[in-house]
Order: structure tokens, then sequence, then C-alpha cells
């Protein structure tokens, strides 16, 4: 469903991204993780197409990712939730719904609102939102074109507790209905319970990509070892 080949992203004389290829199969749920720097969002800007990559390839569904027909097939919750200013809650469902061909999408536009407790403020403009209801919105506008694969950047952060139970449950939904999901996170224990398989990152290359499970058993005295732990001892030099 996703490949990215030799994908390298360079700022300045800095390889953010360094030649990482990895694939993502059709209904995995994979978590991308790394400390602060890895290269985590300039990895999924890239896919994307925020971020012009410096070389490698990259497809979607078999389409080159800046393609149109790759574009339909997803959707991207960014880490910095961008609202526009005189566009209502609502109104933002309404643009997407437009923008993407929903049809029928005002019953699951409210579903969403009240999942995420913006019922009560479809009528707010984006510029009076607080950062949580920009991400909640985010969150809406990504879900209601039921794209068939996901990229979250940190979509917890912001969140109030409620919300972020509601994501998780969002999650399993997505799992269950088949759909791809890459969640880059620092909430370590948000991706453990849906994660089939973590990608950890560091300083621009991927240095574990497996299940949990098998991440664990790698790891040196890894009995008992939680998720943390192991993320811990494979990124403890990050900063050298
Ligand atoms: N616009 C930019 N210009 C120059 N360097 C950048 C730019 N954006 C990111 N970087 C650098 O690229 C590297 C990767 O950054 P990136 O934001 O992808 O990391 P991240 O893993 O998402 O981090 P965090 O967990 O802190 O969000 C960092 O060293 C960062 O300083």
């Amino acid at each position: 469903m996703l490949s990215v080949s030799n994908l390298i992203k360079r700022y300045g004389k800095q390889n953010a991204v360094d030649d990482i290829s990895f694939e993502l199969g059709g209904g995995e749920v994979v978590g991308l993780l790394g400390p602060n720097g890895a290269g985590k969002s300039t990895t999924m800007k890239c896919i994307v197409g925020l971020l012009r990559k410096t070389s490698g390839e990259i497809t979607i569904g078999g389409h080159d990712h800046l393609s149109v027909e790759a574009k339909r097939l997803f959707s991207y919750i960014p880490e910095t939730p961008y609202v526009y200013d005189l566009l209502t809650v609502r109104e933002h469902l309404q643009f997407i719904a437009q923008a993407y061909g929903v049809r029928d999408w005002k019953e699951k536009g409210e579903e969403l609102l009240n999942l995420f407790e913006l019922d009560d403020k479809g009528d707010k403009l984006g510029r009076d939102l607080s950062k949580g209801m920009r991400q909640k919105v985010s969150i809406c506008c990504a879900l209601l074109p039921d794209p068939d694969i996901l990229f979250f950047d940190e979509p917890m952060i912001g969140l109030d507790p409620k919300a972020i139970k509601n994501t998780r449950q969002v999650f399993r939904d997505l799992k269950e209905q088949g759909k791809t999901i890459l969640v880059s996170t620092h909430l370590i224990d948000s991706v453990e319970s849906i994660a089939d398989r973590i990608m950890i990152l560091k300083n621009g290359k991927i240095i574990g990509n497996d299940t949990i499970q098998n991440l664990k058993a790698q790891a040196e005295g890894s009995d008992g070892a939680t998720l943390e732990d192991l993320f811990l001892q494979l990124t403890e030099d990050a900063r050298d």
C-alpha cells in the first residue's frame, strides 16, 4: 500500500532523513517512534508531498505519491493542525466533503463532531478555536472521506484525556475496517496496543523495524522489558 525506497531529505548539509526504505502492507498499523529531531515529521511530510524529497521513490497504492490517484487514497493529520480562519467547524467538513466528493457526508460529519465533542462548536470560526479543538477538527476532516491510508503525525498532542481515549478507539475501529495507518508518536503506550509493527527512527535512519515482540526479543536483557525500556535502550545515544 505504501512503499518508500531510499528516501533522503537533506536540509543544507544535514540528512534529516538518511536513505530509508520501508513498506506498509494493506491493513497494517505501524507506529513511527523516535526521539526529538529523529526525522519522523520530515518523513511523513515527504510521503504526503508537503516537502520535496531530495531523492528516493515513494508510491502509495502503486501510484507515485505526488499523483492525484495517490492523493485520493490517503488523509494526513499534521503535527500542527491547520484550520481556515474564516470557515466554521461545519464548513470545514463541508469543504472537505466537496473537495473529496463525499456523498451523504452530513450524518457522518455530525457523528464525528459528536464523538469529538465539537457538536456545540459547529458554528465557531476556525480562528476562534483552541489548539486542541483545531486538532479535533483536523482529525474529523481526515476521517470524513473514509481514506484507505491515514498518516497521523503526533495525533494525541494537545488533546484532552477524553479525546485521547476517543482517538485510540478511532484507531481500533480503523484497524478493524482494514485501514492502513502510519502514526508517529512520543506516547509509546498509545500505539503499543494497536500497532502491528514499530519502526524506530534515529538520526534519520531506521534502527528498528519489527513487531514489538520481536524487537523486545532482539533487545539485550529484554526479559519483561516494556516498549518504553526498549525504545530508550535503542535510542540512548541519540544525542551523540
Ligand atoms: N525546515 C527545516 N530546516 C532545517 N532543518 C530542519 C527543518 N525541519 C526539520 N529540520 C531538522 O531535521 C531533523 C528532523 O526533524 P523532524 O521535525 O523531522 O524530527 P521529528 O522526529 O519529527 O522530531 P519531533 O519529535 O521533535 O517532532 C532535525 O534535526 C531538525 O532540526
